[in-house]
């Protein structure tokens, strides 16, 4: 019998996922099927786009062999019903402040701190680069947390080491880089180029740090169709784009209303979910279909 998500206490909630205590060794990672767009949080959710992106986080812990926070598979006792799937039982760990980020590809902040000054995160990088030209070899480069609704503040490798000593900060670059080429080589192979991503480390009660939060998901990460890319044009995300297009170019709403996206139509709904099982089934060579916490 599954213990009911009630009789945990809930320590977190964010934009699309929340985190409860098991006990005072482990935590409940939950992901919602809510998604983002234009950094509003849509009132249309994704059906199973929480089952999905944890998958997706289970098989790169799996496939990476990184010291992670997992303490249990996807279908261990302790996880409710209700949240069967799109829910992992972890360690809890005394987290690093500090949102580690490696870049493969310029865009997003990266690029426009870049076109201000040539530099990211104070990375000097070559003249000339375009919105998605490739960054060989990738660089690390890291933010601060920022509060709930705020954006990252990126920072650099120096300000890391103040903030969390040199030996830690270089074992987080070295991290970073090493997980995140990895994570890039097998969705290369796939035809899907991971163009960024942001991880999150912990040190657990014997001293060890540990791979925590989710990893290379489309939440966590920026995913292009490999056939669609080409640098310096707008770059269309693999799993959100077609959200962004129809909100965009169809539903009459734009990103200066002022207002909150509209609801999503049906069609857009399961497209997307195709979406995000499509990235999941390409980049694990697994079938979805075998994954927890299916409709019964
Ligand atoms: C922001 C992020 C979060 C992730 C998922 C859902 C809501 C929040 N978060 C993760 C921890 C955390 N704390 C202690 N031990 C851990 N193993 C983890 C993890 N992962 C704290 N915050």
């Amino acid at each position: 019998m599954r213990p009911e998500l009630s009789e945990y206490t809930p320590i977190y909630s964010g934009k699309v996922r929340e985190l409860y205590e098991i006990d005072d060794e482990h935590l409940l990672l939950v992901a919602s099927d809510r998604i983002s767009a234009y950094d509003y949080i849509l009132d249309t959710p994704i059906p199973d786009k929480g089952r999905v992106l944890t998958a997706m986080s289970v098989f790169f812990f799996d496939a990476l062999g990184v010291a992670n926070h997992l303490a249990g598979p996807a279908d261990d006792p302790r996880i409710p019903e209700s949240v069967l799937g799109r829910a992992l039982v972890t360690r809890r760990l005394d987290m690093v402040p500090v949102e580690c980020v490696a870049r493969g590809y310029l865009t997003g902040s990266g690029l426009k701190e870049y076109r201000a000054n040539g530099e990211v995160c104070g990375v000097p990088l070559p003249a000339g680069l375009l919105d998605g030209s490739r960054i060989d070899p990738p660089i690390f480069t890291p933010a601060t947390k920022a509060a709930v609704g705020d954006h990252d503040e990126n920072v650099s490798f120096e300000r890391v080491a103040e903030d969390v000593g040199l030996e830690l900060a270089t074992r987080l670059r070295e991290l970073t880089l090493d997980v995140y080429a990895r994570g890039a080589d097998i969705a290369r192979e796939r035809g899907i180029i991971l163009a960024d991503t942001k991880f999150e480390f912990g040190r657990s009660s014997d001293g060890d740090l540990l791979l925590a939060d989710e990893v290379l998901t489309p939440d966590s990460s920026r995913y292009w169709d490999g056939e669609l890319y080409s640098p310096g044009s707008a770059l269309p995300s693999f799993d959100k784009q077609i959200v962004r297009d129809w909100l965009t170019k169809e539903s009459g709403w734009s990103t200066d209303a002022g207002t909150p996206p509209p609801p999503l139509p049906a069609d857009v709904v399961e497209r997307t979910r195709a979406r995000y099982i499509e990235a999941y089934e390409r980049i694990s060579g697994l079938s979805f279909a075998d994954w927890p916490g299916g409709a019964a």
